[in-house]
């Protein structure tokens, strides 16, 4: 699939060449630099664009021919607060937005109060939109996203805005719905929801996929699994003759001391003794380890790859 825009004289590439599946049940975050394609994506998937070429799927409907198709099976929770009737009660969006999803009206009377309760606007259901905080309207449209039970949920950094106890809330919510066998698809640049959500990672850079990967094969893409720092004072022992496994990236003086970093392939025995001995000859102050994480092979990946 691909997705370009005509701008004046230019072509303006967003996708090229865009192809993968998300299964049932299954999560996959899509990460990106700016401007990489993750929104034009996510708009495709959710009807708001077509592809310029190319065929895109959601539950089995083709997004161009059969748009309503494909809208009734998908839930969609966008960062910020477009597209709410702030004048109506919390309560009337949900009812209106759950119609349009195709929920019927009994189902809806049963939904609605937990729902509301799950996003901790029970208490404030019933008051214009208009006074809601940024995080309650961004509450109300995780319920609205989530009160047609899709089997499809398209979420666009869906916990900006909101505090951590809430961010945690969305993540529990989405999880269930993963349980029930939803297809997820997920772009956000908070690394909780990546580590805590992601089954796959995606990643996207000009456009293109650079990268489908298991979440934890992602994060060894970053070459090592710790970092550890020495701080010490005095003078700064030499690294000396490292491991297989071991990088130093320099001993470097700081604030009337000094600062060693190393990278770790592993924890084996030789890493062990070798950290040992360095620290053993020298006056350290601390020693701090870091596992690498997913913002590490982000951050490796999107200046390393093209
Ligand atoms: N309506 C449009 N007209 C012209 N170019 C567009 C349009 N929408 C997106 N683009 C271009 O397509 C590319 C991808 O944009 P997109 O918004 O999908 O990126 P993104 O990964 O979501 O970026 P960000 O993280 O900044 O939101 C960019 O080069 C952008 O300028």
């Amino acid at each position: 699939m691909a997705r370009w825009f005509d701008v004046k004289r230019a072509r303006v590439t967003a996708l090229e060449s865009v192809s993968f599946e998300i299964r049932a049940g299954e999560v996959v975050t899509v990460l990106g630099t700016n401007g990489a394609g993750k929104t034009t994506l996510t708009k495709i998937l959710s009807t708001l664009l077509l592809p310029s070429r190319g065929t895109v799927l959601v539950n089995g409907h083709d997004v161009a021919a059969d748009p309503r198709g494909a809208r009734a099976a998908t839930g969609v929770i966008f960062g910020g607060d477009r597209g709410l009737y702030t004048r109506l009660s919390g309560r009337d969006n949900l009812r209106f937005f759950g119609m349009l999803s195709g929920v019927g009206r009994r189902d809806l009377r049963q939904r609605l109060p937990g729902a509301l309760e799950q996003v901790g606007l029970a208490g404030a259901a019933d008051r214009a939109v208009e006074t809601y905080s940024k995080g309650m309207r961004q509450r109300l449209h995780i319920a609205i996203g989530l009160i047609g039970r899709p089997r499809v949920l398209l979420l666009d950094e869906p916990t900006v805005g909101l505090d951590p106890v809430e961010a945690q809330r969305l993540r529990a919510a989405v999880a269930d719905l993963r349980a029930d066998g939803a297809a997820i698809m997920l772009t956000s640049h908070n690394l909780l929801d990546v580590e805590r959500l992601a089954d796959r990672v995606l990643m996207l850079r000009g456009g293109r996929i650079t990268h489908d990967l298991p979440l934890p094969e992602f994060v060894r893409q970053v070459g090592h699994t710790a970092t550890v720092t020495v701080r010490g004072r005095g003078r700064p022992p030499a690294p000396g003759a490292l491991p297989d496994g071991v990088t130093v990236s320099e001993v470097a003086d700081v604030d009337g001391g000094w600062e060693a970093t190393f990278y770790l392939r592993g924890w084996d025995r030789q890493t062990f003794d070798y950290l040992g001995g360095f620290m053993a000859d020298a006056d350290v102050l601390d020693c701090a380890v870091r596992e690498s994480r997913v913002d590490d092979a982000f951050a490796r990946l999107a200046g390393a790859v093209g």
